[in-house]
């Protein structure tokens, strides 16, 4: 069932491999990153050498399989040019990621196998390739090599995310998610998941450590439909950090709508991956009032994931989310992703509290 999509897309094939590798190299730092390997951007988010080394990675693979398409990347380069031992760890990280031999489902042509390191200027530059300021014409990809970086340090849940956008509109996305187990509420089950939606052709659950071609990977593939959720079967699926929602609208939504399970936190767009192969049955993400704009690479990939799992994803006024304003979401306020029975609920749920909260300010 699977590799029909695949085929039918060498887009979904390149992105897959990209993510794979990426998730490869992730999965390795984490286990030996040492003292000074993390930095903090102006911002205050801390940033890593994971994150540096899998964006060279996957805008390597992007830029030889379409040298034209634009890349929206969460890093860029600048932080590296005046630490020298930092990018000496990227570009070690990052050619060793690359210069691993080419497996099924992969191609030479992309920049992989034995022979395929790049100088530290060219590691600097394809880093750089990320910096498209976006736009509402043409194709151009999406990345977040690294999605809830401060879950990735905790050895909790973090995302590789990837998507394809084309005039505004989101056509593939991909998700790697190394840490998620494959049943939540067996931690011990097993770990390592890709999920991967095209428009128009479904979502689907993939073994993350196997080839995509491979039988077993198939035989393990599931497609993905988001479950009509009785009411007492509800929770929440939430950030973990208080800074990125409001968890206390949350709570008073969860009230309006009678929702008495605790709500599942869960740093990055693993919250959408969960969401569409059923976990949940709601992502509420609320502004905290710091005039924060969210990225289109916090969203691309898992709003199309939960869409084609037959859900719905908009703001809190209802609104879809605009992936054509830049680099960010622009004027949309907090993202709403629900099964489609269940959607049309919390949006009434969340402006009914909306409004109290704006009669309690008048007061
Ligand atoms: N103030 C504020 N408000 C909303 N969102 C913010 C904010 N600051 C950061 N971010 C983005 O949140 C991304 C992490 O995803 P989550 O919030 O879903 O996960 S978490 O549980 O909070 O870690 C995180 O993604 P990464 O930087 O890739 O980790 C940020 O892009
Ligand atoms: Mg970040
Ligand atoms: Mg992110
Ligand atoms: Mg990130």
């Amino acid at each position: 069932m699977f590799p029909h999509i695949i085929n039918a897309s060498s887009s979904s094939l390149v992105a897959i491999a990209a993510v794979r590798r990426a998730c490869v190299l992730t999965t390795s730092v984490f286990n030996n990153l040492v003292k000074n390997e993390t930095l903090t951007k102006d911002d205050a988010s801390p940033v890593t050498v994971g994150d540096f080394s899998a964006q060279a990675v996957i805008n390597t693979i992007l830029s030889r399989a379409f040298p034209s398409d634009p890349i929206v990347g969460e890093e860029d380069a600048a932080d590296l040019r005046g630490n020298a031992a930092l990018r000496a760890r990227i570009v070690e990280l990052a050619n060793k990621a690359l210069a691993g031999d080419v497996q099924d489902g992969e191609k030479k042509e992309w920049g992989l196998g034995p022979g395929s390191e790049q100088s530290a200027d060219e590691i600097l530059e394809v880093i750089d390739r990320g910096r498209y300021e976006g736009g509402r014409s043409g194709r151009m990809w999406t990345l977040d090599p690294i999605d809830g970086t401060k879950g990735f340090l905790r050895g909790e849940q973090y995302a590789v995310c990837l998507s394809l956008i084309v005039d505004a509109k989101v056509h593939l996305g991909v998700i790697g998610c190394p840490n998620l187990p494959s049943d939540l509420s067996d931690p011990s089950s097993p770990r390592g998941n890709i999920f991967v939606a095209v428009r128009g052709q479904g979502a689907f659950q993939l073994p993350l450590f196997l080839s995509p071609l491979s039988p077993a990977s198939t035989s393990l593939a599931t497609k993905l439909t988001i479950p009509r959720f009785k009411k007492e079967e509800l929770n929440l699926l939430e950030s973990v950090e208080k800074a990125h929602a409001k968890l206390s609208f949350n709570e008073r939504v969860a009230q309006i709508l009678g929702v008495s399970r605790p709500p599942t936190r869960m740093d990055s767009q693993a919250k959408y991956s969960a969401l569409a192969r059923g976990d949940g049955g709601v992502y509420l993400r609320m502004p905290t009032g710091t005039g924060y704009r969210e990225k289109i690479w916090d969203h691309a990939p898992g709003s199309l994931l939960v869409e084609e799992a037959g859900g719905v994803v908009t703001d809190s006024r209802g609104e879809p989310l605009d992936f054509g304003l830049g680099r960010t979401l622009g004027e949309n306020f907090g993202v709403i992703a629900a099964g489609k029975e269940v959607h049309a609920e919390v949006l009434d749920a969340v402006k009914r509290a909306l409004a109290e909260e704006s009669k309690a300010c008048r007061l």
